[in-house]
């Protein structure tokens, strides 16, 4: 059984809450008056069928996209537009529909490259890692190789991430949002491509990194069997609007989900 259980999430603490969200592309109407909260500790899942809106909604919660109406509270603090750079000091890290790494660089200085936002001292000290410089460098490489090991990626420590297989790339993608010590982690598909034994280790770090770093997840995800073992609650967008939002339990059984989305073979 996952803790904390579905009473106490509704019980909970609101972290974030998207009110009204309307955002436009030109003509496009991407998302249309959604509202919704993400609650402290719960593992909140967006689904829907292709172009309903779910990578938009992302884009708006980590300040991407601006929406058009609408405002978003987060930690408290409500707002109608913030920077990517700004939602990340604050406490949001977020993961890719396709993986986002330097490919070129090693599974570890991805990794630390997620610091960066962490890392106090200039370069002038981190280029002569001296003092508090390096003392901070050594704090930043121990909390790294916590999460090396936490992962179970000690063996590709070193290896460039482009020549790594898929499934271990997404891994060290998750490592280096996690190196941000998020309050909130947007996970955009992230057992995409994955075969079923990639996606069920996937599953497992997610809620690893629910469970034991009591970080609160957005996920959006397809595989429905992945959606409702990992979730809190559901929310289903479709062209753009809201149709459901409730447990796994309530959406599945939800008739204009069935007809928008579960009934269709995606
Ligand atoms: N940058 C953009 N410029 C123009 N239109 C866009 C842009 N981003 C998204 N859209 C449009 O907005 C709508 C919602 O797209 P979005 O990518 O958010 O959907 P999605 O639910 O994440 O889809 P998928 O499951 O295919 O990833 C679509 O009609 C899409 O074509």
């Amino acid at each position: 059984m996952r803790a904390p259980s579905a009473s106490d999430i509704a019980a909970g603490e609101v972290l974030l809450a998207v009110e009204n969200v309307s955002l436009s592309f030109g003509g496009v109407k991407a998302i249309r008056d959604v509202s919704f909260d993400i609650r402290k500790g719960e593992i909140r899942a967006i689904i829907g069928p292709n172009g309903a809106g779910k990578t938009s909604m992302l884009n708006v919660i980590n300040g991407f996209y601006t929406p058009q109406h609408g405002r978003i509270t987060f930690k408290g603090k409500t707002r109608t537009k913030m920077r990517p750079y700004d939602a990340a000091r604050g406490g949001i890290a977020r993961t890719f529909q396709n993986v986002a790494l330097f490919r070129g660089m090693t599974a570890l200085d991805n990794i630390m490259a997620g610091r960066t936002l962490k890392m106090h001292r200039g370069l002038f000290w981190q280029m002569i890692r001296f003092g508090p410089a390096l003392r901070e460098e050594v704090e930043h490489r121990r909390r790294v190789e916590d999460i090396i090991d936490f992962l179970h990626i000690e063996h590709i420590r070193k290896t460039p991430v482009g020549r790594l297989p898929y499934g271990l790339q997404k891994r060290v993608e998750l490592g280096r949002a996690l190196a941000m010590e998020p309050d909130l982690l947007l996970l955009d598909e992230p057992m995409a491509g994955m075969n079923l034994e990639e996606k069920e280790d996937m599953s497992r770090f997610i809620l690893d990194v629910n469970q034991h770093f009591g970080t609160t997840i957005a996920l959006i995800e397809h595989d429905m069997g992945v959606v409702m073992d990992l979730s809190d609650r559901v929310i289903v967008l479709d062209y753009g609007v809201k149709i459901a939002d409730g447990t796994p339990d309530e959406v599945k059984a939800n008739k204009a989900v069935i007809d928008a989305y579960l009934g269709v073979a995606h």
